[in-house]
């Protein structure tokens, strides 16, 4: 998503401006950076360890202001979480001079470079839920940090929003000192898959501008699953469809109540695979199996999954959150760099693989959804006529 630095990329996103121990390098100096300084600067930003979103965003803000001048774009849409903070960031800018913004971006990069070793770990408040997150509850405890899909009345389905604040989590987590992370839902379900709503609030540019948007976002979702880079553990509390089902090829471990479900119904929603299931599930249950999921929409039981390689084990329902967090205390007490270290292992060679599939999948699915077939399936369950 934008709140990324990569090699070879402009730095993107920075902070709301409380960051006091980086404030004092803002320059008070007369001394102006050149613009040689500056793409030094540039080139330097994208060595450093990532210094998370809020410094990033700070960054963000920093360069527009120093390379376009006070923020000139439309404010963002409410739910669109990443645009909207960047453009707070930049907008909180106001007036700053351009060469002023030039200044302190040179110097908030070279107070980064002479802090880089310092603190590359965030602790996070030890047992306490996290603030900032609507569609989800998410807490760390017992070095486990918990990401939980917190909309039971609509079975978890997972809206823009959600989509959003589930990549915030997981880039948090990445982070923090938690030795595994686990997603599960809250409520009956584990999810409902996509919020089939996202559909249809389509702006003005039309269909294809909403495809095109769907698309980035589903791959910058996906991608984040890809990325991980510690244990991650679903703990499959109750159905799963589409979109949950699919990106769990991609989770380390999956643990699932006996009441579980999942089911991939793409074809009858005129839409086809994502999550890198395409790829994953003919790896895990073999071609024929993947097949009738994926094509022909076949829901399968927790003990189902789990005989195909999908499920790592199954609790009988009325003991599986007292069973499975019980398992995962324990294993987060083994070292975390060693854990870290062989999920890298187990995975690392496969990722470039697995990018390329994710952007694959994508493009036919963006084609997908302007189709009559997908467009009339989302029509009949939004006016009821059809459920899975
Ligand atoms: C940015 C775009 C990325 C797209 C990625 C591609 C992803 C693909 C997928 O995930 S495909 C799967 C999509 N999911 C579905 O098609 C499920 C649709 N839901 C259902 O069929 C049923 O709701 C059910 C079988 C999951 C549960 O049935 P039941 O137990 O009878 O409950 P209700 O139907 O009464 O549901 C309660 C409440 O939740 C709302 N709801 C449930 N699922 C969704 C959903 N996926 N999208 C939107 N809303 C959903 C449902 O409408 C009810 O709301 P209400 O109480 O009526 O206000």
């Amino acid at each position: 998503m934008g709140l990324r630095m990569q090699r070879g990329r402009r730095p993107v996103a920075g902070s709301s401006l409380q960051v006091p121990a980086l404030q004092l390098h803002v320059s008070k100096t007369a001394m102006r950076a050149s613009q040689k300084d500056f793409e030094s600067a540039l080139s330097q930003v994208k060595l450093l360890k990532d210094p998370g979103n809020e410094v990033k965003l700070k960054l963000y803000a920093l360069y527009k202001q120093a390379t376009e001048g006070p923020c000139n774009t439309p404010k963002p849409g409410v739910f669109d979480l990443i645009n909207k903070a960047k453009w707070d960031a930049w907008n909180a800018l106001g007036s700053l001079p351009k060469e002023t913004a030039r200044q302190n971006y040179v110097d908030l990069v070279s107070g980064l470079s002479s802090s880089s070793d310092s603190s590359s770990q965030v602790k996070p408040e030890a047992d306490r839920k996290q603030p900032g997150y609507e569609t989800l509850v998410v807490t760390y405890e017992d070095s486990i940090t918990k990401i939980m899909m917190n909309r039971p009345a609509k079975k978890n389905a997972v809206t823009t929003q959600m989509y959003n604040e589930i990549m915030l989590a997981l880039k948090a987590a990445s982070k923090d000192d938690s030795a595994i992370t686990v997603l599960t839902g809250n409520g009956d379900y584990y999810s409902s898959g996509n919020d089939l709503t996202n559909f249809t609030d389509i702006p003005p540019e039309g269909i294809e501008e909403k495809a095109k948007s769907g698309a980035i976002l589903l791959r910058d979702f996906v991608d984040c699953f890809i990325d991980f880079p510690k244990p991650l553990i679903a703990a499959v509390n109750g159905p799963a469809v589409g979109i949950s089902v699919t990106i769990l090829g991609l989770f380390d471990t999956v643990y699932a109540s006996s009441r579980a479900t999942f089911h991939t119904p793409f074809s009858h929603l005129g839409q086809s695979p994502e999550g890198c299931s395409s790829y994953t599930f003919p790896k895990i249950m073999g071609p024929a199996k993947a097949a009738e999921m994926l094509i022909f929409g076949k829901k399968i039981t927790a003990a189902e999954a789990c005989a195909q390689g999908l499920v790592t084990e199954v609790f009988p329902d009325s003991t599986f959150q007292k069973e499975v967090w019980t398992r995962l205390k324990a294993y987060s007490k083994l070292p975390p760099n060693a854990m870290r270290i062989s999920k890298q292992v187990i995975r690392n060679r496969e990722k470039e693989k697995l990018h390329a599939i994710n952007a694959e999948e994508i493009r036919v699915l963006q084609e997908r959804w302007l189709s009559d077939e997908c467009t009339n399936a989302v029509m009949n369950f939004l006016t009821r006529k059809a459920k899975l």
